[in-house]
Parts: structure tokens; sequence; C-alpha cells
């Protein structure tokens, strides 16, 4: 087992995290419950920006609030300097919400609405990353009919396989996302955007997948990308100000997982963009980077309390937890592995094998396969490592589950940044089939 951040065992056999008791947090604030060890997101978020700033590299370091977007969460973003990358109307609202910069927010997506992109003008945001024809031209017609003049990067697909799960796949030429590098289309969009008064067109973004372990489809996608801006310098005399090379930098969930540190990420993307930049005789453009997952993900843990279990004599043991795939849905969407311990039984040695089951109403709401713990009964308290990324941020109320709250702890401090869904919140949109009257 191997702790992140300020996780460790405190004097009394407890998993402490930020210098606090997460048994204790758990009774005070009940379970599920999401921890966030502020301190490890802050030390995430400086390495990568030291990484650039020790090459001497213009950089904006976005972080992807799509991996957990809460108000607390944008502003500490904002505290660490960092930049926003914002993929909907929701996320801009939380930004917004939470007073992050406008002028540091990068809108993505794939089918903005007229709605969303006519928002972000209005809030005069920092970028937005245009991804298909109908976008492009929806943008500029929505700022020439303001009078307004916004900062675009055109997302690209440079026909790429990353080795990652499918589903997080996004750089091969057959992708929802952006406009392929290959086919034309990219060169299309570069002409069109060149064109338009309204859209200052910066450069490119690219992001070729998420929880990646190895350079090489950053660095693939870089020359590939720099090969047709050498074409776009030459025919269109466009030179990009601005490269986003996107996020996917991959991190331990369990000890299947062998990632290089963020800051080998970066420093063999900037020597690959020096190369490429000097092949073609061009300036070394700002380089954007988006990380999610590997800014918050290891920060975060999940304490459930322990409840049924049933055993399958002579074949598994299952012990269910009082949330899962409502509060963790990457098991059963991308067969996700987590290490797991009792938080309350921390240094005690594991006594059986068991599989952690969620309480949905689905055989596929599996947390943990096969997970050696001490004897495990209903005054226990688990603790799921690694749950900071697309955990809180894909929750759902599946069987009308509430969503958790969430815990910021940092210097033996703890805050409440969000509260725990009610039953009253899972029917506060309803509406009756007919009106009651009051008698
Ligand atoms: C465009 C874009 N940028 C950044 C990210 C963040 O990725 P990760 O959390 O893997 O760093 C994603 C998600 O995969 C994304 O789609
Ligand atoms: N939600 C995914 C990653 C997709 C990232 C969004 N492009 C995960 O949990 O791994």
């Amino acid at each position: 087992m191997q702790f992140h951040g300020t996780a460790k065992v405190n004097s009394i056999g407890h998993l402490e995290i930020g210098g606090i008791d997460t048994v204790k947090l758990a009774e005070q604030y009940g379970t599920p419950l999401y921890i966030y060890d502020v301190a490890l997101i802050r030390e995430r978020a400086r390495s990568f920006k030291r990484t650039f700033e020790s090459l001497g590299i213009k950089a904006q370091v976005a972080y992807a609030s799509k991996a957990f977007s809460t108000v607390a969460m944008v502003q500490l973003a904002a505290e660490e300097g960092l930049s926003l990358d914002v993929v909907s109307g929701g996320e801009l609202y939380t930004a917004m919400a939470a007073g992050f910069p406008p002028e540091k927010i990068h809108f993505h997506g794939n089918n903005k609405s007229l709605e969303e992109l006519d928002m972000a003008i209005e809030k005069e945001i920092g970028c937005f990353v245009v991804d298909n024809f109908y976008e492009l031209e929806m943008l500029n017609d929505l700022c020439l009919a303001k009078g307004k003049q916004v900062n675009v990067l055109l997302r690209v697909t440079p026909g790429i396989e990353a080795h990652t799960h499918d589903y997080i796949l996004t750089g091969q030429e057959d992708s929802k996302f952006g406009f392929g590098l290959q086919n034309g289309q990219a060169d299309e969009a570069v002409e069109a955007a060149l064109k338009s008064k309204n859209l200052k067109l910066l450069g490119v973004h690219c992001h070729i997948g998420s929880q990646i372990f190895e350079t090489t489809g950053f660095l693939l996608a870089a020359k590939k990308i720099f090969e047709k801006l050498n074409g776009w310098k030459k025919e269109k005399s466009f030179e990009p100000t601005v490269l986003n090379l996107g996020g996917g930098f991959g991190i331990r969930y369990t000890s299947e997982d062998d990632p290089i540190p963020a800051s080998q990420y970066v420093e063999e993307i900037i020597d690959e963009v020096k190369k490429q930049a000097k092949r073609f005789d061009m300036k070394v453009p700002e380089i954007w980077i988006e990380p999610g997952r590997s800014l918050v993900g290891d920060a975060g843990t999940t304490l459930y309390r322990i409840g049924s279990r049933k055993e399958v004599p002579n074949v598994r043991q299952y012990v269910a937890v009082d949330g899962g795939m409502s509060d963790n849905i990457r098991p059963a969407l991308y067969q996700a592995k987590y290490e797991a311990i009792l938080a309350n039984k921390a240094l005690e040695e594991p006594e059986e094998t068991v599989s952690i089951a969620g309480k949905a109403c689905e055989s596929g709401d599996m947390l943990i396969w096969d997970l050696p713990l001490p004897k495990a009964g209903s005054t226990d308290i688990l603790a799921v490592f690694c749950t900071g990324a697309y955990g809180y941020s894909m929750a759902n109320n599946y069987n009308r589950i509430p969503r958790p709250a969430v815990v910021f702890v940092e210097n033996g401090k703890e805050r409440l940044v969000v509260k725990r869904e009610t039953f009253e919140d899972m029917v506060r949109l309803d509406l009756p089939l007919e009106e009651r009257v009051n008698k």
C-alpha cells in the first residue's frame, strides 16, 4: 500500500489526512464522504508551474475542471495561479460563482450551445477552444452580431492512438472531437478562422486521451502538429502564438500503474516543441497544458461505512458499502481499479480477501474486487484512495442515492466544501401529477 500526500497512520492506528483523523471526519460528516488533501493539490500545481518556469517557457497550466469542479476547488485553482478549462455552461457558471478571473478561462466542448457561447462571450473569457465547423460559424456569427472579437484555438485530432482505455482515447482521427489534422479539416478551419475579423486565432489545441503513462503520444502529436504548422506558415503566413497539448498525464491508482513524474511529461514535451520549432525555423509558442487527474486524482479519498456481507460459499465474500457507482462510476465504466484500507484499522494486517460491493441495484456496481482487508464489520470505515478525479464530478443520483459531502483538509484544519445531498434534494425538481388542493 502506498500512501499519497499527507496521508499517514496516526498514533491510534487511524488513517489521517491533512493532519485530521479520517474516522472522526466520517463520524462528523457521515459517509460516503470525499476528502481532499489540499496540500497535495497545491504541490502538484506548483510542480507543473515550476517546471515551465525553470525551463524559461511561457505557459499556462489550466486545471481541467471536469475532473472535479466545485466553487472551492476552482478558488483553490485560482489561488495557485492556474488557468481553468471548462467544458460546459455549468462549469463556466461554477467558475464565475467562484470569482475565477474570466480571462484565464478556456472554453472546451464538442457541442457548445448558442446560449453557452453567448454566456462565455459576455463574460469575456480568455479563449474558446473551437471543436468543429458548426461551432466556428456560430461563434463567428455571434461575435459579429455583438461587435466582439474573441481568442480561439482550434482543436485538432492528430491521428494518434495513445495507450489507454478505449473510452478515454481522443487523439485518433475517428473521434467525436476536433478537426482532423490529416484529412484537410484543420486546414479549412484555419483558413476560415484567419478570414474572420471576429476570431483571433492563437493556435491549436490537441488532447490525445487520459491516464497516459508514456510521453510518446504527446511527442508524436507535437511533431505532427508542427509539420502542419510549417505548411500554414508557408501557405497562409500563419504562425501560432499558442500550442495547447491538453492533459492526460497518468497517475498511480494501484501497484499496476507506474507513471512517470508529471514534470517529466512537461520537460519532454518542451524539448520536442523546441526541437520542432527549430526544425521549421519557427518561434517557440507559448505552451498550455490542461491537467485534470494529475492535479487532483491522488488528493482525493472516499470514506464509506461497511454494511452488509454476503458469502458465496467457496467463491467470494461480498462486503457492501453505503455508496458505490453513484459516487464513483469509474469501476463500472472503465473497470478502474483502486486500493483501499480500513481507516479505523489502518495498522492491522489483512485477514481476509473480500470484494467491495456498492449499494446500487446493478450487479456491475462493484468498487473493488479481491481486496485484502482486516476483518471488516459494520462499524468499520473503508477508505478508498485516489478518487479525487472523475469521482465526485461524475457522481449521480441513480436509485435516488444522494451525492456525498466533500471536505477539504489542510494543516490540521478541515472545511466542508460541498454539503451532502438530502432526500429533499432528490425531489426538489419533481412536480406532482396533479396540483394538490390544500385542505
Ligand atoms: C480537452 C481535455 N483537456 C484536458 C482533459 C484532462 O485530462 P486528464 O484529467 O486526464 O488530465 C481532458 C479529459 O480527458 C480533456 O478532454
Ligand atoms: N472521466 C474519465 C476521463 C475522461 C476525461 C475527459 N476527457 C476518467 O474517469 O478516467
